[in-house]
């Protein structure tokens, strides 16, 4: 299920996304002492995350993460945690823990099992999660070409976290996988420009998640994922 939300401007879109996650998150942190959101990197998210990181909640009650990142120097152009230290880690925001997937040098599969049990502890379920979706109609790192998807989709996987090697993609990944994902309280979609609208058009009037992996969280009879796309 999904409902999507058009808007005429972009700015409009950020002013609007931030005011309904910062109230979900205020509402998870009167309710539950804490609250947790995992956001996707890309080049759409960056006006979001400028306007989110000046909410005024209790910031220092929220831990943040990605939905996946890139394994690469946090450094790097290509960092998801970059993006969002110099973006969403700003403002009050700046008071917000972090939840690195990101975490030394290689991404061994003991490394992968300590992100796993940490997250599955201090993550799970989300409040907030903000999807992004590719031209390929790939989320998070689930994308339909890489050896993984499978796994990567399957509703039985217990593994919170998952090492991808996209193939039209640079760089090995850590993702969380769609099983996980869906326990998430509020998934929102995050998409502009008129390119990914046409993906969009594509990915609703098609069943297949294995061709189109957002279609999944789209199509999913339990979850009402929110779309909000602007030009
Ligand atoms: O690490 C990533 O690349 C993201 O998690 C990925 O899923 C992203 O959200 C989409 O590819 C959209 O990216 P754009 O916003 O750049 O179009």
């Amino acid at each position: 299920m999904h409902k999507l939300t058009e808007f005429t401007a972009r700015n409009d879109l950020d002013n609007e996304l931030a005011k309904v996650v910062s109230d979900i998150l205020a509402k998870a942190i009167i309710e539950n002492g804490k609250a947790s959101i995992a956001v996707s990197g890309g080049s759409t998210p960056k006006g979001f995350f400028s306007v989110l990181s000046q909410s005024d909640i209790d910031w220092s009650k929220v831990t943040i993460t990605l939905a996946d990142e890139r394994w690469v120097p946090i450094g790097s152009e290509a960092s998801n945690t970059r993006l969002v230290h110099e973006n969403l880690l700003q403002n009050k925001a700046q008071k917000a823990k972090f939840f690195h997937l990101k975490q030394g040098d290689e991404l061994t599969d003991e490394t992968l099992a300590d992100l796993n049990m940490a997250a599955r502890k201090t993550l799970l379920p989300l409040d907030v999660l903000i999807l992004g979706m590719g031209e390929d109609g790939h989320t998070a790192s689930l994308f339909p070409c890489s050896d993984e998807i499978a796994s990567g989709l399957d509703k039985k996987n217990d593994a919170v976290l998952m090492k991808v090697q996209p193939k039209t993609a640079p760089n090995q990944r850590i993702s969380f996988t769609f099983a996980s994902l869906i326990t998430s309280k509020n998934i929102f979609l995050h998409s502009c420009g008129e390119g990914k609208k046409t993906v969009l058009t594509q990915a609703l009037n098609g069943d297949d998640p294995f061709e189109m992996p957002i279609r999944a969280f789209l199509q999913h009879p339990n979850l009402n994922t929110q779309i909000f796309w602007a030009p």
